[in-house]
């Protein structure tokens, strides 16, 4: 008989964890609640959605997410598939037009023979069946209070926020210039919007004043590093921006110099009409957002088509309650994937969908796998989010530092990159006595 799997959640993670099972003849039942309930910050109902920015950020070898997205795509993932053949120009970042992305992996997923998608709310997890729960950082409340039933455990989250979205018809192109960071100021794909010292200095006031949307009181304000709203980034240091999103570095004008602080904009879609704020997360109240961003040069006239929103992320205490195989120590049935564990961000959740696809193989077929080494991302990051000695987890992105490498200094720029390849390929080999893991595997 077909082997049968459920899968709650058809977001990133999901997605992976239903494409490479189904590659691998499991018969998936699909289960996605957004065509009927939408959260705040979904938009549409194709499946895959990139909630804030579109970009999977870094591509080079150095980098741990360029690092990660090779690993990914020696697994055959859906989401780096996905985003190559829906890439925009984003200079060293991986950029994507969100719609064609999220198409992509709709059509696939529907188009599959052995994937059933199947459009409710779970709302109660179906514990005589093998599950992969990947409901993401905005489970709903309803499958979220049936999880903390099942783990007897306090959920933990962290605040979130994602970054306004304009279109480039509304930017007057005469006050603002293209330039590329990685790329001396040649060929540039990001607008620059350039501020002097002084206009810096009061774009940064406006901020630090700026109405936010008030916190329920139980949401303390706990946000995860690299998610700050900008307007918090503001109250705390200049100079934490003038290094981050409002950094001038490799910013150089058409005349050559270099700005005191530059706003970047990301293309955002295909057709070239909409752009992102690069690093612009905020909980500023709406009206006030599009007051604010007014001052900006360039941006008088400016028609935010998505404004920035924070949200709470949902997670679950990992090193308490999973194995490193990702499944429920009290009960094999289940398993995690995705950013409910505790991995941080797009690539992150999505490999953690292949991880944990790979794993429920291995249990449907009754073998013991060794989990990828920390000479891998993917390993690294799944040995942080499931290691006992975290015993309260705090939510992971990939980075270097994770990595278990021991030469690494001693030797070429791309040892990290070499080293992690060399290991999923290990690991690829030592599981292809159950799992197909090919490139056309379909
Ligand atoms: C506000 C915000 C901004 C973010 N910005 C970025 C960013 O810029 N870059 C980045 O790398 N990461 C960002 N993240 C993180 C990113 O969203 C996640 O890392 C990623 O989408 C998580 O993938 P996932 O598959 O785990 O969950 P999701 O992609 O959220 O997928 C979960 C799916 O489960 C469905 N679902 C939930 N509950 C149920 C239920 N009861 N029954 C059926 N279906 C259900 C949801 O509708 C959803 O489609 C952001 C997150 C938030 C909340």
């Amino acid at each position: 008989m077909q082997k049968e799997v459920n899968i709650i959640g058809a977001g990133l993670a999901g997605c992976e964890a239903a494409y490479l099972l189904a590659n691998n003849g499991v018969k998936v039942n699909l289960f996605e609640v957004k065509s009927l309930m939408k959260n705040d910050i979904q938009k549409t109902n194709d499946l895959g959605e990139l909630v804030c920015s579109n970009t999977l950020r870094s591509k080079s070898k150095k980098n741990a997410a360029g690092i990660l997205k090779n690993e990914m795509k020696l697994l055959n993932s859906l989401v780096i598939k996905a985003a190559l053949e829906n890439e925009i120009p984003g200079d060293d970042a991986l950029s994507v037009d969100r719609f064609g992305f999220s198409k992509y992996i709709t059509d696939k997923i529907k188009n599959h023979k052995n994937i059933n998608l199947i459009e409710q709310e779970v709302s109660e997890v179906d514990y005589t069946k093998v599950t992969i729960i990947a409901s993401g950082p905005l489970t709903t409340d309803k499958l979220g209070k049936n999880i903390e039933l099942m783990t007897g455990n306090e959920k933990l989250f962290f605040l979130d926020a994602s970054a306004p979205i304009i279109t480039k018809d509304s930017i007057d192109f005469n006050k603002v210039y293209w330039a590329s960071r990685h790329n001396d100021g040649k060929d540039g794909q990001y607008i620059c919007i350039p501020l002097n010292e002084e206009q810096f200095n009061a774009f940064v006031e406006e901020l630090k004043n700026a109405e936010t949307i008030k916190l329920k009181s139980f949401e303390k304000e706990i946000y995860f590093k690299g998610c700050q709203p900008i307007e918090q980034i503001a109250k705390t240091s200049k100079k934490v921006l003038l290094n981050g999103p409002l950094s001038p570095n490799n910013l150089i004008d058409e005349n050559g110099n270099t700005p005191f602080a530059v706003v970047q904009l990301r293309q955002d879609d295909a057709i070239d009409s909409l752009y992102n704020f690069v690093g612009f997360q905020t909980n500023i109240k709406w009206p006030e957002q599009k007051r604010i961003l007014q001052t900006l040069p360039g941006l008088e006239n400016l028609n935010i088509v998505r404004f920035g929103v924070m949200h709470k992320n949902y997670y679950i205490n990992s090193p308490k309650l999973l194995n490193r195989s990702l499944q429920v120590k009290r009960n094999k049935n289940i398993f995690f994937a995705g950013q409910i564990t505790g991995v941080e961000g797009y690539i992150e959740s999505a490999s953690s969908g292949i991880l944990t696809a790979i794993n429920v193989l291995a249990y449907l077929n009754n073998i013991k796998i060794e989990q990828p080494s920390r000479k891998s991302m993917l390993g690294a990051l799944n040995f942080y989010i499931t290691n006992p000695k975290h015993d309260k987890l705090k939510p992971m992105k990939c980075n270097l530092g994770i990595l278990d490498q021991q030469n690494k200094n001693a030797k070429s720029e791309f040892y990290s990159f070499d080293e992690s390849e060399r290991e999923i390929r290990r690991f690829i080999k030592g599981i292809n006595n159950f799992a197909k893991i090919g490139e056309n595997n379909e």
